[in-house]
C-alpha cells in the first residue's frame, strides 16, 4: 500500500521554493481515502483515547473520520476569530510563514487521553502549538498521528517525548 502514488506533488506552491504536498488526489479516491484512515487508525484501537484533537483546516479531514473509527470526540483547533466561546490561543511558525491557533477552554476534561491527528507534519510549529494547548488544558497526548512526514524539516527533533506515527515520509 504506497499511498505516495495517490498524493500529488507541487513545485513552488504557495511559494518559490515549497514543494507542496496535496492530499486532495488521495481524498477523491474513495477506496484508498478509508484504507489510509484505517491504516492510521489501528495502531490506536482498544487504547482508550477519548478525543481526537485535530488543526484546522486539513487536520479536520483526517482527524474527524480517525475519531469516528476510535469512536472518541473530536475537538477543532482553529485559525483565530472563528470559535464562538472562549478561548486559548498560541502562536506559531510554519514551514511558510507564521499563524496562530485557538481552541475552546473546555473541550477538554483534564486527564483525558488525546490523539492529535493532522495531514501533515512540516516543521512541527502547528503541533507543537497544538500540544502546548492541549497540555494546558490538562489533557494527556498519547500520539501524535500524520498523514505525511516531511523528515527533511526534521519536525520531529522537537517532539522526543511523543509517540509519533507517519504514514508516509518525504
Ligand atoms: O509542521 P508545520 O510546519 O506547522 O506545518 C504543518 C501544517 O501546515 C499545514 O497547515 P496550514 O497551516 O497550511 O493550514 P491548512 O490546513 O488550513 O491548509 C498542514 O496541514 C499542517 O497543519
Ligand atoms: N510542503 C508542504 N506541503 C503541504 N502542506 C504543507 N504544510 C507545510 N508544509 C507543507
Amino acid at each position: 500500500m504506497d499511498f505516495k502514488e495517490n498524493i500529488r506533488v507541487v513545485a513552488d506552491f504557495p511559494e518559490a521554493g515549497i514543494r507542496f504536498k496535496d492530499i486532495t488526489t488521495l481524498l477523491k479516491d474513495g477506496k484508498r481515502f478509508h484504507q489510509a484512515i484505517d491504516a492510521l487508525t489501528k495502531p490506536f484501537k482498544g487504547q482508550g483515547i477519548e478525543l481526537v484533537v485535530g488543526p484546522e483546516a486539513r487536520g479536520f479531514v483526517i482527524g474527524a473520520p480517525v475519531a469516528y473509527a476510535l469512536e472518541a470526540g473530536f475537538v477543532p483547533v482553529r485559525k483565530p476569530g472563528k470559535l464562538p466561546a472562549e478561548t486559548l490561543k498560541h502562536e506559531y511558525n510554519l514551514e511558510y510563514g507564521k499563524d496562530s491557533l485557538e481552541i475552546h477552554k473546555d473541550a477538554i476534561i483534564p486527564g483525558q487521553s488525546v490523539l492529535i491527528v493532522d495531514d501533515l507534519l512540516a516543521t512541527g510549529g502547528t503541533v507543537q502549538a497544538t500540544i502546548a494547548m492541549v497540555e494546558a488544558l490538562g489533557g494527556v497526548v498519547v500520539g501524535l498521528v500524520f498523514l505525511i512526514e516531511l523528515s527533511y524539516l526534521e519536525g520531529r527533533k522537537n517532539l522526543t517525548n511523543y509517540n509519533i506515527m507517519s504514514l508516509l515520509k518525504y
